[in-house]
């Protein structure tokens, strides 16, 4: 049944499921890597496209930004879609040196000052994790084409413009690589609703030097690697 954020019928929904932030990445992905992509929603002007991938049933669809907007879409799917795996092909900002604009992030865990990781279970901090089969799937192909991708930390952040400066030093630290808005988010639906989801990310600044940050067309158009990863961690 259609929800309050999404206009598909049953079964208009594939159970593999790209989803990148940004509504015009989705419309791009759709119109070129999908084969035979419908438009099933456009509620809030967020677009869901289902075709096929390589032959392979996907829906390509935008989380919007941060962490409210990408809860609801992905526990509406994961919930009342019966959605599988959601891939997020994001954008960041790099933090440590050997990370560079254009450069590709996969995201083991995400850090995060939301409250998703501490509200489910008071006293407790969760662990907001990829699924290891499709970060395995999704590293392989990326090694495997001879991409130049990092894996580890992201830190996913409820503001981007963030007063807390001093967080990042401590994070980098820790072996952060990036700083985003949606990947805790995401882990946390899958591991709510027993799904699986990775988060793919282009790095589209670097919070130390800002000479070499994408446009913002840039940062609709360089996904590449990380799309290709984010397909085959759906697919594995
Ligand atoms: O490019 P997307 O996927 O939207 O990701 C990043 O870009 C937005 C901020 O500019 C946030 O959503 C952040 O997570
Ligand atoms: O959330 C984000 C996304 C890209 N770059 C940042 O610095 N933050």
């Amino acid at each position: 049944m259609p929800t309050p954020h999404i206009a598909a019928e049953p079964g208009q929904i594939a159970e593999l499921v790209i989803m990148p932030g940004d509504p015009v990445r989705a419309r791009r992905i759709a119109q070129q890597r999908m084969a035979d992509a419908q438009l099933v929603s456009e509620v809030r002007g967020i677009g869901a496209w289902t075709g096929t991938v390589d032959g392979v049933p996907m829906t390509v669809m935008a989380s919007g930004m941060g962490v409210p907007s990408m809860s609801i879409y992905a526990t509406e799917l994961y919930r009342e879609y019966g959605v599988r795996r959601i891939a997020r092909v994001g954008t960041c900002g790099g933090i440590p040196d050997h990370v560079s604009v254009a450069d590709v992030i996969i995201a083991v865990s995400a850090h995060t000052d939301s409250g998703i990781a501490t509200s489910a279970l008071p006293g407790v901090t969760l662990s907001l994790a990829a699924s290891f089969d499709m970060l395995a799937g999704a590293v392989a192909q990326a090694r495997g084409a001879g991409r130049r991708v990092h894996v580890g930390p992201v830190f996913t952040s409820d503001q981007f413009y963030h007063p807390r400066t001093d967080l990042i030093p401590v994070l980098e630290g820790l072996g952060t690589l990036g700083v985003e808005m949606e990947a805790a988010a995401l882990y946390f639906a899958a591991a709510r609703e027993g799904r699986d989801a990775l988060a793919c990310l282009t790095v589209s600044d670097h919070l130390r030097d800002h000479s070499a940050d994408l446009t913002s067309q840039e940062r609709e158009q360089l996904y590449e690697v990380a799309l290709e990863a984010a397909i085959a961690g759906l697919c594995a």
